[in-house]
């Protein structure tokens, strides 16, 4: 079945995931034999009663409201598992996230949600992202708690501008090593070709089920910002393929190559309205600046690169004051 929308015909599954109506997908999980529960609009949990021991895998989409890609990626695979159900080989929690942006098509309506995963919130406190994220944490809360020892989050997203690669992800440097090394593996397999580690949190949902769940957690970006319905989703038929071998619960079908690894250098942190970043806004992520040369500027900070070559990754000199308008990156040795 299709929907007609303004950008065209949508397939069913597309705009089901994308309005968190999950009704179709939780009846065959439902029929299948597992315990399937919407704790929160845009959340849906599917759990094998009694095997206590099965991974949990969370996976999240439209965090960003106009990051589409990773909607029509989950929703078309999602779709083909609830047809065969009891391949289901872990608990799964899905959740979409900023429900009422995807509406609108828009990155968010107050506020960037993927800034609110900890307490301090400051002057945003009251916006609508805020709460939302207090829902998607006390839902993320219930799933993890009691889990058994593997535990996945994978927050799918899509970048804003041109990369010299065309996925990438995050990983929290914090995750124990041996289930970090399981994760860069799925994500080699998944066809990423680039992972940022990173040691520091910027208030994200990927960095704080790491944190505070012990899942392996990691933000990944699959190409870029797109009209729901219009994405080219074959060029992210890897991860495509990845994803649904981990919630089959075997192995990649292909064992992919190893990302490049980096580590982050700095974090460009906005202090001011004064803020200028050096370049240009459409400057593409992992473009490699010379040592000394200049970042930004904000008022009497002036941020240069301090090693010998720099990558620059997310610049954004249009964040809020307060957070992060860019990420400075080195290669791992
Ligand atoms: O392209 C951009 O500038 C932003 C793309 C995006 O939404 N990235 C995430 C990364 C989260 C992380 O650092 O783990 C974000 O900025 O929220
Ligand atoms: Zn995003």
């Amino acid at each position: 079945m299709t929907q007609t929308t303004s950008s065209g015909a949508l397939p069913e599954a597309v705009r089901a995931l994308a309005e968190a109506d999950f009704s179709a997908v939780a009846g065959r999980f439902t029929h299948a034999g597992f315990t399937v529960a919407q704790p929160a609009d845009g959340i849906l949990t599917i759990k094998r009663a009694g095997a206590p021991d099965r991974a949990s895998v969370l996976v999240s989409v439209g965090v960003h409201g106009d990051e589409t890609g990773p909607i029509e990626v989950v929703a078309h695979l999602l779709e083909a598992l609830s047809h065969d159900a009891t391949k289901l080989a872990v608990d799964l929690m899905l959740c979409v996230g900023n429900i009422g942006a995807i509406r609108e098509g828009k990155r968010f309506i107050d506020a960037d949600l993927n800034r609110m995963f900890r307490a301090e919130r400051g002057t945003l406190a009251g916006t609508a992202e805020a709460a939302r994220a207090d829902v998607m944490m006390a839902a993320t809360t219930a799933f993890f708690d009691g889990a058994g020892p593997v535990r996945w989050h994978l927050d799918l997203h899509t970048a804003i501008r041109p990369s010299v690669y065309p996925t990438f992800a995050i990983v929290p440097e914090l995750i124990e090593a041996g289930a970090r090394g399981k994760l860069i593996d799925w994500l080699g397999a998944a066809g990423i070709g680039a992972i940022i580690m990173n040691p520091q949190s910027a208030g994200t949902y990927s960095y704080y089920a790491s944190e505070h769940h012990g899942a392996a957690g990691t933000t990944v970006e699959l190409g870029r910002i797109g009209t729901l319905g219009q994405n080219d989703i074959g060029q992210f038929a890897e991860a495509a393929q990845a994803l649904d071998a981990l919630l089959r619960g075997v192995a990649p079908a292909a064992a992919g190559r190893a990302p490049h690894i980096f580590n982050t250098a700095q974090q460009i942190i906005k202090l001011s309205d004064q803020f200028k970043m050096a370049f240009g806004r459409d400057t593409q992520n992992f473009t490699a600046l010379p040592q000394g040369a200049e970042i930004a500027r904000d008022g009497d900070t002036v941020y240069t690169v301090r090693h010998a070559q720099e990558y620059v990754v997310f610049p954004n000199p249009d964040v809020r004051v307060g957070l992060r308008a860019g990420l400075m990156v080195v290669r791992a040795a």
